[in-house]
C-alpha cells in the first residue's frame, strides 16, 4: 500500500501544514479527515451520479460535453495514457464547472453548465445534489489552501486573491465492471498526472486508485515495471487530496505531482468524483520566490494560469482549436 498520510484538519494549522509538506515533497498525495463535508452531501452526490450514469446513452447524449468542457464524457472516449493503452479508459464522466458570471461568457473554457432535464429523463435529482457537493468541495479547497501556503513558508492568505474566480471542475466518474489488464494496455483510467493545483477525490470505497512510486520504479531495473504501482488504501470518511502539475510548476518542483491510474477488477462498477481546483485565469504562476534558490534555480518560464492551461489543452486535446480556444468533440 502507498504511504499516504492522514491530515486531520481539526488540528492546528502548523501541524496540518507540516504533514502536508512531508506528503507533497514526496509524492503529493494525502488524505483529509475532519474536513467538514457532511456525509449526506457526499451520499446524495453519489446517488445522483449513479442514477445519471444508469440512463441509456441516448438520454445522456442530450448533455454531451460541450466546447467549454461541461457535460457528459461517454464511456471509452478518453485515453489518458495513449502510449500504454490499447483501448480508451473504461469509464464515463460528467464535467461540472463554476457557473461563470456574465462578463466571463465567451472567454475560453468558461461558460454555463449543462444540466440534464431531470423530469423528462426520469431522474430523482441531479443539479441540486451536484451543486451542493461542488460548493462543499470549494469550501474544503479554501480550507486546504492556507495549509498549503503555510507548508511553503508563505502567508496563509497567499492564495486567497488568486482563487476569487477559480477554474474549479467537479467530475463524477463511473468505471464500468470491466477487468483492467495492464499487460494488455487495458485500464479503467490510464496513467496521468492532474493539471491543476489541488485535486479532491471521493470514492465509493471500491479499490482501484494506484500511484506511481518513483523509488520502486528506480529499484525495478526496467523502469515502468508493475511493481512501481502501489494501491492507495481506502480510508472511511476521508477524501484523497493530491497536488497537480501546476502546483509542481508553481513551487518550482518542490511539491511533486505524481502519476496515478485506476485499475479495476471487473467485479462491479466503481464510482468516484474528482474536484479540480485551479486559480483565476490571470494569476501569475511563475516559480514562487520562496521555492527558488541557488541549489534549485527556476526550472520553469514565467507564465499565467490561463496561458498554462490553454497550452495543456493544445497538447492533449486533438479537437482544440488554438485560434478560437474552443474544444470540439467528435460524436
Ligand atoms: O477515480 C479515481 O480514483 C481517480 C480519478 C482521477 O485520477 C482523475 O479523474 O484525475
Ligand atoms: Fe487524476
Amino acid at each position: 500500500m502507498a504511504d499516504v498520510p492522514i491530515v486531520d484538519l481539526a488540528r492546528p494549522l502548523d501541524e496540518v501544514a507540516s504533514t502536508i509538506r512531508d506528503a507533497c515533497v514526496r509524492h503529493g498525495f494525502f488524505f483529509v479527515v475532519n474536513h467538514g463535508v457532511a456525509r449526506d452531501v457526499v451520499d446524495a452526490m453519489f446517488a445522483a451520479s449513479s442514477d445519471f450514469f444508469s440512463l441509456p446513452d441516448d438520454a445522456k447524449r442530450t448533455v454531451v460535453q460541450d466546447e467549454n468542457n461541461r457535460g457528459w464524457t461517454p464511456h471509452g472516449e478518453e485515453t489518458l495514457d495513449p502510449k500504454h493503452q490499447t483501448t480508451g479508459d473504461s469509464k464515463e464522466g460528467y464535467y461540472i464547472g463554476r457557473e461563470c458570471e456574465d462578463d466571463e461568457i465567451g472567454l475560453p473554457l468558461r461558460g454555463k453548465n449543462r444540466w440534464p432535464d431531470e423530469s423528462s429523463l426520469g431522474l430523482r435529482a441531479f443539479r441540486a445534489p451536484m451543486t451542493a457537493y461542488y460548493d462543499a468541495c470549494a469550501s474544503l479547497a479554501r480550507r486546504v489552501m492556507p495549509a498549503l501556503a503555510t507548508a511553503l513558508g508563505l502567508a496563509s492568505s497567499f492564495f486567497d486573491d488568486k482563487f476569487t474566480r477559480p477554474t474549479a471542475l467537479l467530475r463524477p466518474l463511473r468505471y464500468a465492471a470491466t477487468a483492467s489488464d495492464p499487460a494488455a494496455g487495458v485500464f479503467a483510467a490510464g496513467a496521468h498526472s492532474d493539471y491543476g493545483v489541488l485535486t479532491i477525490l471521493a470514492t465509493d470505497g471500491t479499490p482501484g486508485l494506484q500511484i506511481h512510486d518513483a523509488r520502486a520504479a528506480a529499484a525495478a531495473a526496467a523502469g515502468g515495471s508493475e511493481e512501481a504501482w502501489v494501491p492507495v488504501p481506502a480510508v472511511a470518511d476521508a477524501f484523497v487530496c493530491n497536488v497537480g502539475d501546476l502546483c509542481e510548476r508553481w513551487t518550482n518542483g518542490v511539491f511533486k505531482s505524481t502519476r496515478h491510474r485506476v485499475v479495476t477488477t471487473g467485479a462491479g462498477v466503481r464510482l468516484s468524483a474528482a474536484f479540480f481546483w485551479e486559480p483565476n485565469f490571470e494569476t501569475d504562476v511563475s516559480p514562487l520566490r520562496e521555492c527558488v534558490s541557488e541549489e534549485n534555480p527556476a526550472r520553469f518560464e514565467p507564465t499565467t494560469y490561463g496561458a498554462y492551461i490553454l497550452g495543456k489543452y493544445a497538447e492533449t486535446h486533438s479537437g482544440f482549436d488554438a485560434r478560437t480556444q474552443r474544444i470540439s468533440y467528435s460524436e
